[in-house]
């Protein structure tokens, strides 16, 4: 039987423990953030990127109108195999181009480009009518927003992994930017029945969860501050058919004003594409809208997507929903 005196001992002593206990809870995720970041500068100095800012290079340049352009672009990663040979194209600011093509043909690559991971070896990469080398690539990155294709997931909560998005732009979101881009990107009903919510760790590769929820949050991150380059790298390739318009319906409205790039091997994801490019042999085989590669008899484009339909069909599953051209 506990006396009175007993349980002003517990509350007194109970109270003495719990604000440490709190302040160690936070202090060991500052830490796990603190040791993501190292190996994020560890992995940047091993990779021994030479891609340098000019010293002439402007004063706080920022993305405009966000329009794109390659001009007779080449590339290799090593000399004995390249992987661009003559790409020339241009998205305009605010619209939205879809590249497709075969696995290994170089869409990433392009995306990598336009954000300067890698220099042209001939050729020019440019927005708003700028060389991407002409300017820091600080200022470059924090006007693109890329969500790559292979989800990267921090081991520290759902809250951190999308506010990580906002790095670049030198600027912390708020919980409510979290919370709207965890909604568009059609994760946060999953992260609020989560019994700790947003606070819900992530374990790296011992996460249990599933491949289309990482992608999900990886697209949060994508969206948390309004660039003006949005570079999507099949990221929502692992969704089901139905989350994955959503996504897209969310993405379509979020998009106004901005330019995006969008990779996909699903092409029913891409039928309202301002402009799809298919690369084939390390240049541009095909260019034009849905409905004017559709149209090309013979096309590559075409022979892509009677195929994806053929699958589809004998899935017993409808792979698209029909355009609106
Ligand atoms: N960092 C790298 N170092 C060397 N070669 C690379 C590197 N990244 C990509 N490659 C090679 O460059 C070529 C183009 O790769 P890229 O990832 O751009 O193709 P992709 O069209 O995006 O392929 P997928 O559809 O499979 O993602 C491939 O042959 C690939 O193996």
């Amino acid at each position: 039987e506990m006396k009175s005196t007993d349980v002003l001992f517990f509350v007194t002593h109970f109270s003495g423990t719990y604000r440490p206990l709190t302040y160690l809870a936070s202090l060991i995720r500052e830490t796990i953030q603190v040791y993501t970041h190292c190996q994020a500068l560890l992995r940047l100095i091993d990779s021994g990127n030479e891609v340098c800012d000019p010293d002439d290079a402007p004063a706080n340049w920022d993305i405009s109108e966000g329009t794109i352009e390659f001009k007779d672009v080449y590339f290799s990663y090593n000399s004995k195999h390249p992987v661009l040979n003559g790409v020339s194209f241009k998205v305009q600011g605010g619209t939205t181009t879809a590249i497709v093509g075969k696995t290994g043909g170089g869409k990433t690559t392009i995306t990598q480009l336009i954000a300067r991971f890698y220099d042209v070896n001939r050729g020019s990469v440019t927005i708003d009518g700028v060389d991407v080398r002409h300017v820091k690539q600080r200022d470059l990155r924090k006007s693109i927003s890329i969500v790559p294709q292979k989800a990267e997931i921090l081991p520290t909560t759902i809250r951190h992994n999308i506010q990580y998005g906002s790095a670049s732009t030198g600027m912390s979101a708020t919980p409510k930017d979290v919370h709207e881009a965890a909604c568009k990107a059609q994760i946060h009903q999953t992260i609020s029945s989560l019994p700790y919510g947003y606070e819900t760790p992530i374990h790296g590769k011992k996460s249990t969860f599933s491949g289309g929820e990482i992608q999900r949050i990886n697209i949060a991150r994508g969206l948390i501050q309004p660039h003006k380059v949005l570079l999507l790298d099949e990221a929502t390739s692992a969704l089901d058919m139905i989350t994955e318009r959503k996504v897209q319906g969310a993405l379509k409205g979020d998009n106004q004003g901005k330019t995006c790039v969008v990779i996909a091997h699903r092409l029913s994801t891409i039928i309202h594409a301002d402009q799809i490019l298919v690369l084939q042999d390390g240049g541009i085989a095909e260019r034009g809208t849905f409905a004017e590669l559709t149209a090309l008899p013979d096309g590559i484009f075409k022979e892509m997507w009677d195929s994806q339909m053929r699958i589809s069909e004998g899935s017993g599953t409808s792979v698209a929903p029909k355009p609106t051209m």
